[in-house]
């Protein structure tokens, strides 16, 4: 029989993985703590945006097979499987994550599993801590040696969520080190991945610490090759060189790549710059801290883009913010996503009416957690009402809808023809064909 799986903690990596999977054919139960997200999935009615993920959503719970509960006990009862997907953000204060999340939901399960089951840890934690929570449940769940833990982290990309949850890259299963539950867990793992394992996605067992960390360097390499590549931008801006350039040139050597070289404002979001600054913080309680220092200077590089945009604006604007008005384009960490989880865009935007400045953003997705997030801006429904009288226009977010939009449209309402690209995701030379006076990171 089919195993029946639950999926507690329903945000961006649980609501997709629970559609994703009773879209497979399991029959899945989402639970969350948050009840409102809980009414709101029953109902069908996606919470975030992700492309692709509300018709899933709808087509599960049509058929059945996808319900949604903030009831444990309910969860423990169900699920042969239940994967861990609740969030690991930055402690307030400290590099290291807040595992209160994840402590909180395994104390809630553990003392309800009676019968045989495998938990699924999938949220990216500290190397350590899948060890740490198979003591937890071996001394708390009824069932004893038949409740067991694997380690499976999860490498989606929001905005590609759906696609990479179907037809991941790799799956990684982090097993425990006695033989048989490795072997019951490795063989229950490839039950609920069959569908992937049939088209050849490589399968990759490893202990605990080996898959906890797959994770995190996977994210400090990503991080450290977009922070690479804007160091080569603060080198092009002093040089008068081309970053843009550089970039594609670099990228046609197979042994470098393109992807995740594209210079601009930087990474955000909730993983990149929370997973290095934890991967940090868990290198140095193992006294392993010298293997990671480049990872603060990487994160420096990151933080130091931001800062660059807002000292361009206010060259453009002669010095000072104080009277002019500035459209922000993007506030989404990235563009098809609603995140505005550490945005460079919103960053930018507030560090901008901070210094007087009158900020007006607009984006496409993300408004609603962009005014949550910073209710001191102004915010504006369209491309052209946040123009509209702008001294300068940032774009900071590369939305399709931004990158295609016609010089010629924005200039009729603007106050002055003047746009810095944030992202290098405009033509200069249509730009400035049009009269614009254009400027982005990492180039003339
Ligand atoms: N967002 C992404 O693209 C990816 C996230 N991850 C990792 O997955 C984890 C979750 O991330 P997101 O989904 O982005 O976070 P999120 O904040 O969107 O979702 C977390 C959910 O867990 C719920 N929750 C908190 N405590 C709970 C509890 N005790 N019981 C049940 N539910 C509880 C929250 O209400 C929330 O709905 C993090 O560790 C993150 O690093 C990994 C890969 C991709
Ligand atoms: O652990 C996670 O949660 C996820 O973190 C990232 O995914 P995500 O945060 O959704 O977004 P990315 O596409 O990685 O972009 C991250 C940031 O880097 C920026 N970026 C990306 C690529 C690039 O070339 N340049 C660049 O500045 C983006 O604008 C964005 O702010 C990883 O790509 C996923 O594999 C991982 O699962």
């Amino acid at each position: 029989m089919a195993h029946r799986l639950t999926v507690i903690g329903t945000g961006y990596l649980g609501a997709t993985h629970a559609a994703c999977m009773a879209d497979l054919g399991f029959e899945v139960l989402g639970l969350d703590v948050d009840e409102e997200k809980v009414a709101r999935l029953s109902a069908g009615d996606l919470p975030f945006y992700e492309p692709g993920l509300e018709p899933l959503l709808r087509r599960g719970l049509a058929s059945g097979r996808l319900r949604f509960t903030s009831s444990y006990a309910e969860a423990a009862e169900f699920g042969d499987v239940h994967f861990l997907c609740v969030g690991t953000p930055q402690k307030a204060g400290e590099y290291a994550a807040d595992l209160s999340y994840v402590n909180g939901a395994v104390d809630a399960l553990a003392p309800l599993l009676r019968r045989p089951c495998l938990l699924v840890g999938k949220s990216t934690v500290p190397v350590g801590t899948a060890e740490r929570l198979a003591g937890t449940l071996a001394r708390l769940a009824p069932a004893g040696g038949d409740a067991v833990l694997a380690w499976n982290p999860e490498f989606l990309r929001e905005g590609f969520a759906v696609q990479d949850t179907l037809h991941p890259d790799r799956i990684v299963a982090g097993l425990p080190a006695e033989q048989g539950a490795a072997e019951h867990a490795e063989k229950v793992l490839r039950e609920v991945y069959a569908t992937m394992l049939a088209a050849g996605v490589p399968f990759i067992t490893a202990d605990y610490p080996t898959s906890e960390l797959v994770k995190v360097s996977a994210n400090a390499f990503l991080a450290t090759k977009i922070s690479f590549i804007n160091a080569m931008a603060e080198v092009c801006e002093a040089a008068h060189a081309d970053v843009t350039k550089l970039s594609e040139a670099l990228s046609y050597d197979d042994r470098i790549g393109g992807r995740f070289l594209g210079p601009g404002l930087g990474f955000g979001g909730g993983c990149l710059p929370k997973d290095i600054r934890a991967f940090m913080a868990r290198a140095g309680e193992l006294g392993a801290d010298q293997a990671l220092t480049f990872l603060r200077e990487v994160d420096e590089i990151n933080i130091r883009r931001r800062i660059r945009m807002v000292d361009l604006a206010r060259q453009q604007l002669g010095g000072s913010f104080i009277g002019r008005t500035v459209g922000v384009l993007g506030a989404a960490f990235k563009p098809d996503s609603d995140d505005v989880r550490d945005s460079p865009a919103l960053d930018v935007a507030a560090s901008i009416r901070a210094q007087g400045g009158k900020v007006t953003v607009y984006d496409p997705q993300a408004m609603r957690n962009a005014r949550r997030a910073q209710p001191s801006l102004d915010f504006a429904d369209s491309t052209l009402s946040a123009v509209r009288g702008a001294h300068v226009v940032l774009l900071l977010t590369e939305w399709k809808v931004f990158r295609e939009m016609d010089p010629g449209d924005l200039a009729e309402v603007v106050a002055e023809r003047s746009i810095l690209d944030g992202r290098n995701a405009l033509d200069p030379e249509l730009w400035r064909a049009a009269g614009w006076n254009y400027r982005a990171l990492g180039r003339p």
